[in-house]
């Protein structure tokens, strides 16, 4: 059965934990959904993990809008949520209406993720959920902001956890029905779980979250580097090198074909 933002809520009534991906293709997208996850998101990390950009900066609606379509191809089962890309939508309430009405419209997504808590994003939530588009928040550890906040965790001092808490209820209020919290201690996320009805998903977040969500090349260890909070469930990158050292030396040896 297909996954809505309501599966969501309901998982969280029962205490049910959310399991989200990323995805950036039709292939990986297929496979994660069929192996029965609750949420796939678009993520921009994609400008780095598929596309070799040094941060999530250069992603632009359009290459945006390229990816999501190709994992909408993949998705039966899933939540299809799509990041918002760095300066499509902060410019005005209106700006991002228009953004996010183009995702939804053209890759099938159910929702669009945006990051940051401060007032005017908080506006913005709020006019797009009253125009019909969900949306999830994004705080803590907010990737957009590398050059203000670098890749440090956050939400570290009394005022920081608080400025967390704070903004979390914001979204609520202003309709999110969802909100990430990366890399921020785990009493922090325990405490801004614990005030909200919405569901929050985790990265480097700890076990007190509603959900977990993972780059998912982190996740099979495919990447060169992983976060500190992102240990890989399998060593993918030593099996597609082995692969590919095998059939070179077929090749070069005259044993395949
Ligand atoms: N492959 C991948 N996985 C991710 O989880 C991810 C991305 N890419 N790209 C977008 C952001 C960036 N993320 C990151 C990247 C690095 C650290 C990290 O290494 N943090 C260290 C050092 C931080 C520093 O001082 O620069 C830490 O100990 O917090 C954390 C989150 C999470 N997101
Ligand atoms: C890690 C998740 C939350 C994300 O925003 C992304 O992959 O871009
Ligand atoms: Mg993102």
């Amino acid at each position: 059965m297909k996954v809505t933002v309501h599966t969501l809520q309901k998982k969280k009534r029962n205490a049910e934990p959310i399991v989200a991906l990323t995805a950036w293709d039709y292939l990986f997208a297929e496979l994660i959904d069929q192996a029965g996850v609750d949420v796939v998101l678009v993520g921009d990390s994609l400008a780095m993990v598929a596309l070799g950009h040094p941060t999530t900066l250069p992603m632009t609606l359009e290459t945006m809008l390229h990816h999501a379509q190709a994992v909408s191809r993949g998705v039966q089962q899933a939540l299809l949520v799509c990041d918002l890309p760095f300066l499509s939508y902060q410019e005005s309430p209106q700006v991002a209406f228009q953004v996010a009405g183009r995702i939804i419209q053209e890759t099938q997504a159910q929702a669009v993720k945006l990051e940051g808590g401060y007032s005017a994003m908080v506006d913005t939530v709020s006019f797009l959920v009253q125009r019909g588009i969900p949306v999830m928040g994004h705080l803590g550890l907010t990737p957009q902001s590398v050059h203000q906040l670098g890749y440090r965790q956050q939400g570290k001092t009394p005022e920081a956890a608080e400025q967390i808490l704070t903004q979390a209820r914001a979204l609520e209020s202003a309709g999110a029905f969802s909100i990430v919290l990366e890399h921020i201690p785990k009493d922090v996320a325990a405490q801004v779980t614990q005030s909200l009805t919405i569901p929050t998903i985790g990265i480097g977040a700890g076990p007190a979250c509603d959900g977990q969500i993972l780059v998912t090349a982190d996740l099979l260890g495919l990447t060169s580097k992983q976060p500190p909070f992102a240990p890989p469930y399998l060593n993918l990158r030593s099996k597609v090198q082995e692969a590919v050292q095998a059939y070179s030396q077929d090749v070069r040896q005259g044993k395949f074909p």
